[in-house]
């Protein structure tokens, strides 16, 4: 039986996938694998059995990736499944920021008990009025899942989209139109731009991307999305440029103390991704990451391990590795079982910077001494026997 810690509401869709031999717990330190969103790991204590963690969603930045993944627990996220519900919650924001729809509906709240209601909205709706968002031009910094997404859907709506990011996936480019515009330097997106939207991890490459420096190069009156992490905007660059006008409104899906203050703040409650769909999809896929990993040993999707397949365990005995990536590491996995006489009938190894993970398909079950054997090689830091 395999014991499943969920830190946050997972959606039932997902958790049916698990069959019966899987029981949900509540003592996070009896896991094997963890289910998270948005909890925060980082000061978490991460118990003896737990090989895997899988953040149901697309932002790993609550999670000690470095921590695990030298600890042999392989940390898996759900890329792409929410992307279209931070879309929508993308345009739902660019369309809130161009005219003041909230103003305007909390407004009319205020007097809708007034019987010429009628007519206090004709004479009273010019102060809500704003412009269309059509041939305005848009920067899409980060093109991944959800950015890609962002920018033809942009097209679509009649706006001149420029693209940016260095690390674009052939994928990614694949699903790009060809209308957007590819720029190879930011400055062109500040300079030419009346929206601004980021969709990249908040990384230490990218913590405060959105700074005092930059907001100087930005057009006058410009619009900022940030649907990806509070942190990658320079929070006290942003109260100056707001202040000056640089900066007409600041949409963000990651409201903290200090932005839900500020003025021309449209701060959203971190809804980008809470649809039913994308719920759903996370939760599916990231199950299915864990069950994959358990059973067989394979690794999609993961953020700290190298992916991994060997597909459906079949074979007499099956190993699974977690070491260091260190050269010299086959050969002394190999000679294992063939000082325990055990052929070898498959094998995989793949690394990702410094660690790698190895899956050993045997002719014979794995057997306890061939694992305190593996255990004892130096870089070793976990071994699981699949079968
Ligand atoms: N609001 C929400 O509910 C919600 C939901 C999902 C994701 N997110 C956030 O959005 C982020 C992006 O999600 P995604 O699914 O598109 O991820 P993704 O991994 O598919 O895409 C991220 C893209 O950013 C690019 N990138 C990395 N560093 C960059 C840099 N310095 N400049 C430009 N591009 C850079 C990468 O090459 C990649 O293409 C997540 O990391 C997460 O923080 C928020
Ligand atoms: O789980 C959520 O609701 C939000 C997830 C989102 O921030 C993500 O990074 O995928």
């Amino acid at each position: 039986m395999y014991n499943i810690k969920c830190l946050n509401p997972i959606s039932p869709l997902g958790m049916e996938l698990f069959s019966d031999n899987y029981q949900v717990i509540d003592d996070a330190a009896c896991a094997n694998a963890i289910l998270v969103r948005s909890a925060s790991m980082h000061d978490m204590e991460l118990g003896e059995n737990l090989d895997a963690i899988a953040r149901a969603g697309a932002g790993v930045n609550n999670i000690p990736l470095e921590k695990c993944a030298e600890k042999g627990i392989v940390v898996f996220n759900t890329p792409g499944a929410n992307a279209n519900g931070v879309k929508e919650a993308v345009l739902a924001g660019l369309l809130m920021s161009a005219r003041d729809f909230i103003g305007g509906v909390n407004w009319v709240q205020s007097v809708r008990e007034d019987p010429d209601v009628a007519k206090l909205v004709e004479k009273g709706k010019k102060k809500f009025a704003g412009t269309e968002i059509k041939d305005k031009k848009i920067g899409v910094i980060g093109l991944g899942a959800i950015g890609v997404l962002v920018a033809n859907a942009c097209n679509r709506l009649g706006m001149e989209v420029y693209g940016y990011d260095p690390f674009i996936s052939v994928q990614a480019a694949w699903n790009l139109s060809r209308d957007i515009r590819h720029i190879n330097n930011l400055d062109d997106i500040y300079a030419k731009c009346d929206y601004i939207t980021v969709h990249v991890p908040l990384l230490p490459s990218t913590e405060k991307m959105l700074n005092a420096q930059a907001f100087e190069k930005m057009k006058e009156g410009v619009v900022i999305l940030n649907f990806a992490r509070d942190l990658l905007v320079d929070e006290d660059a942003l109260s100056g440029a707001i202040a000056s006008g640089k900066v007409r409104k600041y949409v963000t899906d990651f409201p903290n103390a200090r932005t839900a203050n500020m003025e021309n703040v449209i701060a959203i409650p971190h809804l980008g991704a809470s649809t039913e769909e994308s719920e759903d999809n996370c939760a599916m896929m990231a199950v299915r990451e864990l069950r994959d990993f358990i059973e067989n040993g394979n690794i999609t999707h993961s953020v700290n391990y190298p992916d991994c397949s060997m597909g459906v365990c079949s074979c007499a005995g099956r190993i699974a590795v977690n070491h260091r990536n260190i050269p010299n590491m086959i050969a002394q996995l190999t000679s294992v079982c063939a000082a325990d006489g055990v052929n070898i009938t498959d094998m995989i190894n793949k690394s990702k910077g410094d660690w790698a993970y190895t899956m050993l398909d045997l002719a014979a079950p794995v057997t306890p001494k061939m694992v305190e054997d593996i255990r004892r090689i130096d870089g070793i830091v976990k071994v699981r026997v699949i079968k």
